[in-house]
């Protein structure tokens, strides 16, 4: 699995090449504040790094706590549950839920679990579609509905029919958006609610899926969906397609929400567990080089 993450960062480290073309050993506040700008990284949190930072000269490893202090918040601990596990996905359409999905599926199919799905974006007849080919390419039972029909009537199927054939897991696609936020909002209540009626404490998470070329633009969109549905962690799409990287940072810390997998490429397999080290040390090694090289 490692240098995963490393390699998904090549964009954004060209990014930062085009401020600062000569790797270093150190760098001046200004210069970071540049290279932390151009990785996409927000202003506000630049600034936050940039106040508390008293040396003149930034060393690889006076960055290195700086970063690793904003993501915090990135350790997830799975709650109790009685299988099978019950996962909510949210997220605007175009985010790579669909895609994202079937990398979960996937992942806990490699390692032997039994995984159902739940085709709950009702909205859209291509979310069913393409929910529907992936399950069939990645064998593995899927429960829709036409579009239009009761979204929680789908989450509460698949839960039962998972319940009842001794499932280990069950992922459930939701909209991405209605007619009005409000309906959205109601929509994803209601699906929790039902979750919760077919089997007690689910869904046990709920994963936000945001799109990594936004960029710190996700922000707000991320606080949206939280206030609607309350969000458990994060996972980042595309991270290898993008060159602001360095947003992961600013959503962690202005979400207090843990990262837990980054999309790394266009296969069932791209999807990496989010590591906060490596994927620190990956982008310092656009930066700085080795004292000792
Ligand atoms: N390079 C790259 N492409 C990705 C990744 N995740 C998703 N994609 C691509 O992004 C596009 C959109 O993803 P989908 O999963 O189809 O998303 P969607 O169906 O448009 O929208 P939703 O399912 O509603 O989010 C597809 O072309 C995916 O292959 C990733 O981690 N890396």
């Amino acid at each position: 699995m490692f240098g995963f993450i490393k390699k998904s960062l090549n964009k954004t480290a060209e990014a930062i090449k085009s401020v600062a073309p000569k790797k270093k050993i150190t760098f001046t506040k200004d210069e970071i504040e540049d290279i932390l700008l151009e990785a996409d990284v927000e202003y506000d949190l630049v600034e936050i790094i940039m106040e508390q930072t008293y040396q003149e000269k930034i060393t690889r490893e006076i960055l290195r706590s700086k970063l690793l202090a904003t993501l915090a918040y990135t350790e997830y601990k799975e709650p109790e549950y009685t299988a099978p596990f019950v996962e909510l996905i949210v997220g605007v359409n175009g985010a790579g839920k669909t895609t994202t999905i079937s990398k979960l599926a996937q992942r806990y199919k490699n390692e032997g679990k039994k995984v159902m799905l739940g085709a709950g974006d009702t909205f859209r007849a291509a979310a069913i579609e393409q929910l529907t080919l992936w399950a069939k390419r990645l064998d593995i039972p899927i429960i829709s509905s036409k579009q239009g029909h009761d979204p929680s009537a789908v989450a509460y199927d698949t839960i039962d029919s998972a319940k009842s054939k001794g499932y280990d897991h069950v992922i459930i696609d939701t909209a991405g958006r209605l007619h009005t936020q409000t309906n959205l909002a109601n929509e994803l209540k209601k699906i929790n609610r039902i979750c919760d009626k077919a089997h007690s404490g689910a869904p046990h998470r709920t994963l936000l899926i945001i799109d990594g070329t936004q960029g710190n633009s996700a922000i707000n969109q991320a606080k949206a969906f939280n206030e609607m549905v309350g969000i458990d962690g994060i996972i980042i799409t595309k991270l290898d397609g993008t060159a602001k990287g360095g947003s992961i940072f600013s959503i962690a810390y202005a979400l207090e929400l843990p990262i837990l997998y980054v999309g790394t490429g266009e296969q069932p397999d791209d999807l990496t567990p989010f590591d906060k080290y490596e994927f620190v040390d990956g982008l310092l090694d656009a930066i700085f080089i080795d004292e000792e090289a």
